[in-house]
């Protein structure tokens, strides 16, 4: 049996109030593969992210996630797609690591209590373990999100520009942890304007664009960013 991609793009149109914001999207991206979002600011790569997450209806185009139309209400999108969008979603009451602690359970994740202290431990949140979001820095807030998204099962990352407010070592870290996400078999969508992270993580890229959006290599996506040519 061949097995469906995690995330399979068709002529994709997204917008807001019937207006596309970018020119159409088409992309394949494989178990153990990663693809990147590249675009300047505004051309719509959170907007697709929101259409593969199944928060937003496409007005044209098939957006398939695991071989199936996209429907974020069913157990198995959220067992399998975990997705960490540039926005502060935590619980505000509750400390670091019983947000992750209630996000794995949540899941139905088995150890919870390991893997969190594994999170922790890996997004440089340990010594802040039982603190409060609201005392703690922006990037160290930024950690926690995507810690939120490392607790969680999942066959698909969804990772909106994971690098912001990161320092260089937390950058780092981040690329490796993603190399070894698709070393294990999972797939990775983000969008970003790091070309490090393009060149370093990911085996294809979509360059996001007014009138065209084109599949291009890493490293001309990479080329592209630095050359400010988005
Ligand atoms: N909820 C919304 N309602 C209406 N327009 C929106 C909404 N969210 C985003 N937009 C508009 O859609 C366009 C694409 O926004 P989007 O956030 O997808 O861009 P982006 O490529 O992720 O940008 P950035 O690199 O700045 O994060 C922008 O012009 C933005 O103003």
């Amino acid at each position: 049996m061949v097995t469906p991609p995690p995330v399979l793009l068709r002529d994709v149109s997204v917008g807001y109030g019937g207006e596309p914001v970018c020119a159409p999207v088409s992309f394949e991206l494989a178990a153990g593969g990663a693809v990147a979002l590249v675009g300047a600011n505004g051309s719509g790569k959170s907007t697709v992210l929101r259409a593969v997450l199944g928060l937003l209806v496409p007005a044209a185009g098939t957006v398939e996630v695991l071989g199936r139309p996209v429907d974020e209400r069913s157990a198995r999108h959220r067992r399998e797609v975990a997705g960490v969008l540039d926005d502060d979603a935590y619980f505000p009451a509750l400390t670091v690591a019983e947000h992750l602690y209630l996000t794995a359970r949540g899941h139905g994740v088995l150890g919870a209590h390991d893997v969190v202290a594994e999170v922790l431990d890996e997004f440089g949140l340990a010594e802040h373990a039982r603190a409060l979001p609201v005392t703690l820095s922006s990037g160290q807030r930024r950690r926690l999100l995507l810690a939120a998204g490392f607790v969680r099962p999942r066959s698909l990352l969804v990772l909106d520009e994971p690098e912001q407010r990161l320092d260089r070592r937390m950058r780092d870290r981040l690329a490796a942890r993603l190399r070894d996400e698709r070393a294990a078999g999972g797939a990775v969508l983000l969008a970003t304007h790091d070309p490090e992270l393009v060149a370093e993580v990911c085996d294809a890229a979509v360059h996001v664009g007014e009138t065209v959006s084109e599949v291009v290599d890493p490293d001309e996506a990479a080329r592209r960013i630095g050359r400010a040519v988005l």
